[in-house]
């Protein structure tokens, strides 16, 4: 395991923010830390960090005991959502920074055969970084002459320069556009496979979750709910938290299942179906989405495909037999729940 994080309490003032949280963070992996806005995930990532202290409990990175580490002697790159760049250096001298800090006999040593060998290591350095990050023709512009994307990866760059043992994110895309924001999470993903080096990145969005993470963990409220991979959380939730919070959630016949999990029928089926009508009918894209209301009185919403639902001719008025598809993943039922 890369991170063992064990028994980690944090609080502010009266309030807890993270409550005797373990959590182990294998090597060399992609995991989400994915939860509601104040849960206290950028907490205890900041924890990892070494920028904030728990109250109790004790980090391991690696193997070493971080508890009482200072950040610089964690060896972890840290990228922010609004992240601190030197707006008067280029993108590749922003880049080489952290190198440059590291060579040694900087300032007191004249221009030896050592400092010039470190200066040819760090350039061919930042060259492969920006190659990396796809912005080697940028290596000479200014930070605020790029997008908010192009920022983000350079400042990913410069978090993987020194080489960490663990990079961490927090919300490093939240700040910018959905259609941005879905290239970047991609591109995390390919360049994760590429580098594997083990990374931590803080999110409240699901679907990034759930697209990007090897491993998923659901902080709310200062506790972890679940850990698993996004296979795992999505099909076999532990809990109606989480079954809520990674996808849409309907009843039917008292059982909490997904919309696109509800097999639907225009003609009285062999299984124990549930009768009712179509109160509702939305296109959104490739998907069509039935408000549907039972003989029981129950209000279900299905989603399906387009092509489905025009197979079966469906419209506002027709009489559907709704049951759980027989291979659905996620159902939580009443009684379990009261449990
Ligand atoms: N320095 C601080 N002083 C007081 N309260 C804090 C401090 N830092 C965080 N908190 C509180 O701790 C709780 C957890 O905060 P945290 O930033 O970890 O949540 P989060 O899950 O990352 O949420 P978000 O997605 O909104 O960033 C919040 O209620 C927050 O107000």
């Amino acid at each position: 395991m890369s991170i063992e994080i064990a028994g980690v309490g944090k609080r502010f003032g009266d309030f807890v923010a993270l409550d005797d949280v373990s959590v182990s963070i294998p090597t060399g992996q992609l995991t989400a830390l994915l939860g509601p806005s104040g849960g206290g995930k950028s907490t205890l990532l900041r924890i990892i960090a070494g920028l904030e202290s728990a109250d109790t409990g004790t980090v391991q990175i690696e193997g070493t005991d971080a508890t009482k580490l200072p950040p610089q002697k964690r060896n972890v790159g840290f990228v922010f959502q609004h992240y601190a760049v030197f707006k008067h250096m280029s993108v590749a001298k922003n880049v080489a920074f952290g190198l440059e800090i590291r060579a040694p006999g900087k300032a007191r040593v004249p221009l030896t055969a050592q400092r010039r060998d470190d200066r040819t290591r760090i350039q061919k350095r930042v060259e492969e970084l920006l190659d990396l990050v796809h912005l080697s023709q940028f290596a000479d512009r200014l930070p605020a002459q790029l997008s908010g994307g192009q920022r983000q990866r350079m400042a990913l760059a410069r978090a993987l320069a020194v080489e960490p043992t663990v990079l961490l994110l927090d919300e490093p895309f939240g700040a910018l556009d959905a259609k941005v924001r879905k290239e970047l999470r991609d591109w995390l993903r390919r360049l994760h496979d590429e580098v594997h080096v083990t990374t931590v990145f803080v999110t409240h969005d699901q679907e990034e979750a759930l697209e990007v993470a090897d491993e998923i963990v659901v902080i709310n409220e200062g506790r972890v709910e679940q850990v698993g991979t996004p296979d795992e959380l999505y099909d076999e939730p532990a809990n109606d938290f989480v079954m809520g919070f990674l996808g849409e959630v309907t009843t039917l016949d008292g059982q909490r299942v997904r919309p696109h999990d509800i097999d639907v029928e225009t003609t009285p089926g062999t299984r124990d179906a549930a009768q009712g009508e179509v109160v509702r009918m939305l296109r959104i894209g490739f998907a069509v989405r039935l408000n549907v209301r039972t003989n029981d009185s129950e209000d279900v919403v299905v989603v399906l495909t387009r092509t489905h639902a025009r197979t079966l001719d469906l419209d506002v008025g027709s009489r559907v037999w709704l049951s759980p598809a027989a291979a659905a993943g996620a159902r939580l039922d009443a009684t379990v729940r009261a449990v």
